[in-house]
């Protein structure tokens, strides 16, 4: 059987991992990005790194890099890495060029993303897909995986076999909506990462922001409750236990979560990677999502609501928080 040919929409830290290591196997990818990262990759070749494993080195004349969308026309998948607030435009631009057939999987954050691919490729399967674990561009042209994890997506036999010739871990559901509500728990973390400046395993070490966690998990709880929504379970505890273990203190954490805590020293969340770089965040579609579904069901999320103002003055103003006074902030929201 022939090999899928992929295209990478967005090649940032998500995008360069994943097609990175579909390159590594012998796939044909088409990186489409910024021109900007295209010449890094042109100059530097891409490398794939992780703190369990020596470093892939991809070099340029391995990549085939592009700036337009016209280069996701020979694709059978087209991985869509874009931010959220990129997924529109990006949907817009392959509506112009996907081949008749092609499969768009997104593996972006957040709940809305395949419906709006959805509603611009028509005639087109787009799969929701969710990648659990942390991936930074380390330094130019090097992008680091954080942590381990499975990734997951609607199911499709071919992708899956794909990745797993890769070397990347692939489980496929039939519960996406589900395992992204439960994502976008986890991804409450990012706010409280980016705003914290900290590494996250020195974040989630500190039971002062694990607080401000829990408070925006529970908050998510009960208007997932109030809406019907039963988030999957991911990790070892289930979703409703979490924010109850996150509040355990120190010494107690560190033993009962060893396993949350086994985080490579340099991660941290995608969110503090766009403040850094001055980028807008995904805070609207993160935070902002339980807002939006608490206004939906005469409820509020006020931790959640506080973030995301928050978040927003630290786009324009940069600032850090202590863990203390993030959580005096958040409590004297409610
Ligand atoms: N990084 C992580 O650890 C994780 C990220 N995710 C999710 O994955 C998604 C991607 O995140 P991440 O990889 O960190 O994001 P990045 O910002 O690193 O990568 C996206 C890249 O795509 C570029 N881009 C956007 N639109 C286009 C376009 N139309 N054509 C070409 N390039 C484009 C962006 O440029 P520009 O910035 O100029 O728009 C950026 O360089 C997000 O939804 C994120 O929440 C999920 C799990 C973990
Ligand atoms: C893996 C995780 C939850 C935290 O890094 C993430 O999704 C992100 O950074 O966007």
């Amino acid at each position: 059987m022939p090999k899928p040919r992929f295209t990478v929409l967005g090649a940032g830290s998500i995008g360069c991992h994943l097609g990175g290591h579909l390159v590594a196997a012998g796939h044909d990818v088409a990186f489409i990005g910024r021109s900007a990262a295209m010449n890094v990759l042109r100059e530097r070749g891409l490398t794939l790194s992780t703190s369990v494993r020596p470093p892939v080195h991809l070099t340029p004349d391995q990549l085939t890099l592009a700036t337009g969308p016209e280069a996701a026309a020979g694709a059978d998948y087209v991985l869509v890495t874009v931010k959220t607030a990129g997924t529109e435009a990006a949907a817009k631009d392959l509506a112009a060029h996907l081949a008749p057939g092609a499969v768009v999987v997104s593996f972006q954050n957040g709940l809305h993303n395949p419906a709006t691919l959805r509603a611009a490729l028509h005639g087109h399967t787009v799969l929701a897909g969710m990648v659990p674990y942390n991936v930074v561009q380390s330094e130019p042209g090097t992008v680091h995986q954080g942590m381990p994890g499975r990734l997951m997506t609607e199911p499709n036999d071919m992708l899956s076999a794909a990745f797993r010739e890769a070397g990347l871990a692939i489980e496929a559901r039939t519960d996406m909506s589900q395992v992204q509500h439960a994502k976008l728990l986890m991804n409450l973390n990012n706010a409280i990462n980016a705003l914290s400046g900290l590494p996250l395993r020195d974040q989630l070490g500190q039971r002062a922001y694990r607080r401000c966690l829990a408070l925006c998990q529970r908050e998510a709880l009960a208007v997932y409750r109030a809406a019907g929504v039963t988030p999957a379970r991911l990790g070892p505890a289930a979703p409703g236990v979490t924010p109850y273990v996150l509040g355990l203190p120190d010494a107690l954490f560190r033993r009962v979560a060893a396993a949350s805590l086994r985080i490579d020293a340099h991660a941290r969340s995608s969110m503090w990677e766009d403040l850094q770089r001055g980028r807008p965040t995904e805070i609207d579609s993160l935070q902002g999502e339980i807002v939006a579904i608490a206004t939906a069901h005469e409820q509020s999320a006020p931790a959640n609501a506080r973030l995301v103002a928050l978040v927003h003055e630290a786009e324009s103003t940069p600032r850090t928080w202590p863990g203390p006074e993030l959580y005096a902030e958040l409590c004297a929201a409610r």
